[in-house]
């Protein structure tokens, strides 16, 4: 009999012991296995990822491409040449800052989330492996702000600009250029990085998270201040006057992510303010996730000039150009759009 009971003890035990290792291992960083490889994801269980460690690696990786993007343009050896044209004729550039910096930004990204999608506005070459790994640290403020938060590592998809305004950058028109990582989560824009590396400035914000930068606190509704490309305006001037008259104020600016931020409480000497952004030709969502995300958290919206969401997985272009706004009505400036067919995508 008290064999039988010390045998009913020792099983408990066993079962038990097991249970609660398993409950602390969810509370604890993953060791790897000694001798083994080291775990490439972290403390979220196998197939998941957190989206917290990504906006952290992804905060560097803006940063760490900045450096490249700030050191080529100081060095003056930009290599600039034309990768392609646009739909509309323009020329592509693409520069050693484009390339190095997206270098960086993909393998620091790719080796701390080997899992994740990656889709970047430049192709990397393989043969030029850069070995990078991350530390896992989480920056005070982002701890602070943002909690843990699992989803499955197969509904990420993370989108990369090295280099935001390659064209003024080759202009040397340094306030402009920005290096940017988006977090889609189910191709929803969820995690937003904006990083403008001549100014060491960067804002970040995470869909029902946290962020380090705010909307500002007026907007002019009735006469707004729009925001359009300086280099692929198409016919954004037309539109916009069409819809807010003749006297609006149109702002020519270049790259997507500085006329994100010009929606924004942002202080920076160098940043314009605007109260909507436009742009009607054809874009890439590398260029407009992460903008679309930081807008989105903050309670603003960017959506086609028709009004949908843009979604941002499978391809890379987006085709029903883009309206983006904060603490206004979205919905009526888009009802105030003329008749898009006719003035957009030219
Ligand atoms: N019609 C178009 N076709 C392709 N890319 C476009 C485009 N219009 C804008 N873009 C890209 O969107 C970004 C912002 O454009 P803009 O400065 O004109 O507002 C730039 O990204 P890159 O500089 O990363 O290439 C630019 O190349
Ligand atoms: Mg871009």
């Amino acid at each position: 009999m008290a064999v039988f009971c010390l045998l009913g003890l020792g099983v408990l035990y066993h079962l038990y012991s097991g249970f609660l290792a398993g409950r602390f291992a969810a509370f604890m960083p993953s060791e790897p296995a000694a001798g083994g490889p080291e775990s490439p994801r972290g403390s979220a269980p196998a197939g998941s990822v957190d989206l917290r460690e990504l906006l952290a690696v992804s905060v560097l990786a803006a940063a760490r491409g900045g450096e490249e993007v700030k050191r080529v343009r100081e060095g003056n050896v930009l290599n600039a040449k034309a990768k392609g044209k646009t739909r509309e004729g323009a020329d592509e550039q693409l520069t050693t800052g484009d390339l190095l910096s997206n270098r960086r930004m993909f393998y620091l990204l790719k080796s701390a989330f080997p899992a994740v999608q990656i889709n970047s506005e430049e192709r990397v070459d393989t043969a030029d492996q850069e070995t990078v790994s991350w530390d896992r640290s989480i920056p005070e403020d982002i701890k602070q702000k943002i909690q843990p938060k699992e989803v499955p590592a197969e509904s990420v998809t993370v989108w990369i600009d090295p280099l935001d305004a390659t064209q003024e950058y080759t202009e040397d028109l340094r306030q402009y250029v920005t290096t940017m990582v988006c977090v889609a989560v189910n191709g929803k824009p969820v995690i937003g990085v904006i990083h403008k590396p001549f100014s060491a400035y960067t804002a970040w914000a995470m869909v029902d998270g946290g962020s380090n930068v705010k909307a500002r606190s007026s907007y002019n509704e009735k006469t707004p201040r729009i925001i359009v490309s300086r280099s692929h305006a198409g016919k954004v001037e037309q539109v916009a006057r069409q819809t807010f008259g003749n006297k609006t104020v149109i702002i020519p600016a270049g790259g997507a992510g500085y006329k994100v931020l010009a929606l924004l409480d942002v202080a920076e000497k160098n940043q314009e303010e605007a109260d909507v952004y436009i742009h009607v030709t054809h874009i890439k969502k590398w260029d407009i996730c992460a903008g679309n995300a930081v807008l989105r958290a903050l309670g603003g919206h960017m959506t086609t000039l028709t009004g949908e969401e843009i979604s941002y997985t499978g391809s890379d272009g987006n085709e029903g150009g883009l309206i983006a706004s904060i603490n206004m009505n979205h919905k009526a400036l888009i009802e105030k759009l003329p008749d898009l067919e006719k003035t957009s995508h030219k």
